[in-house]
């Protein structure tokens, strides 16, 4: 389970803008990241790398090396839907699949990876994902029914019920809790907090208030201006970051005096 991100001299373009430049950044195991930093810095671009899903994009592509243990993702032998399964995706607006139901939809990851299983096997794997993604006892009389028919709050915690299900080493998040009121905010970052223990996460955050709550480091990114690329400023544990970041423009950042 949890392994370490690495990145090394990272360069990522879409087409022949260079939208991130030279990111070098270590994320440990069983620990959360926040990126944070201005609109158009290039933190959801950087997160995408981490799970191949930005080279989707057409003219999309990264130079440099993301290492998943040690291994290189982007290594010619390796399958980008083999990286997918290992390092898996929660999106800014919850997006259960609409017709299937919410037990069908928990599994919806391991039938596309063609895995047989078992009735007996898929509902310990329905009911383990959604215990673990605290919405069991919510939804467990109506497994049968539609995922779309849940509450935001909900159909987001069944989107990481199901990016769990297939038991990914890393968790990618970007911006979770955007579309939900903060009753919901809370119930995600509590979740956040629990699946800690068994996943390394990463987590695009605009709310600081957020990053300071859930995250054990913090990646600070910046742009110095409309068509640079974004760079990483300042990468440290969350409190110091929040307290006494080193840099300027982090501490400007932070405190709300631009961004
Ligand atoms: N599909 C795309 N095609 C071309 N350029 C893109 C694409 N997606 C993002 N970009 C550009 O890459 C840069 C970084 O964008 P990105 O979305 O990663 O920033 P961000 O920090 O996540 O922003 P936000 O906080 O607004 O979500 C921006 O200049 C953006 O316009």
């Amino acid at each position: 389970m949890a392994k370490r991100i690495e990145t090394r001299d990272l360069n990522i373009f879409y087409g022949d803008f260079r939208a991130v430049a030279d990111v070098s950044i270590d994320i440990e195991p069983r620990s959360v990241t926040a990126f944070i930093g201005p609109s158009g810095c290039g933190k959801s671009t950087v997160l995408r790398t981490l799970n191949r899903m930005h080279e989707v994009i057409p003219g999309a592509h990264v130079e440099g090396q993301v290492l998943l243990d040690g291994d290189d993702l982007y290594a010619p032998e390796v399958d980008p839907v083999l990286v997918r399964r290992q390092v898996g995706m929660v999106f800014q607006r919850a997006n259960p699949f609409p017709t299937m139901s919410i037990r069908e939809n928990v599994l919806a990851g391991i039938r596309l990876n063609n895995r047989r299983i078992s009735k007996s096997e898929a509902d310990d794997i329905v009911e383990q994902n959604l215990r673990g993604a605290n919405l069991w006892n919510e939804v467990k009389d109506r497994l049968d029914a539609p995922g779309s028919g849940l509450s935001g709050g909900q159909q987001q915690r069944l989107c990481i019920a199901r990016a769990t299900a297939v038991r990914p080493d890393v968790l990618l998040m970007d911006e979770p809790c955007s579309a939900l009121d903060p009753i919901s905010t809370l119930a995600i970052e509590d979740l956040i907090e629990e699946l800690k223990s068994d996943y390394t996460i990463v987590i695009v955050t605009h709310n600081m208030q957020q990053a300071s709550r859930v995250s054990d480091r913090t990646a600070f990114f910046n742009i110095a201006g409309t068509g640079k690329p974004g760079r990483l400023i300042e990468y440290d544990d969350t409190r110091k970051m929040f307290s006494n970041p080193t840099k300027k423009e982090t501490e400007d950042y932070i405190s709300g005096r631009f961004g």
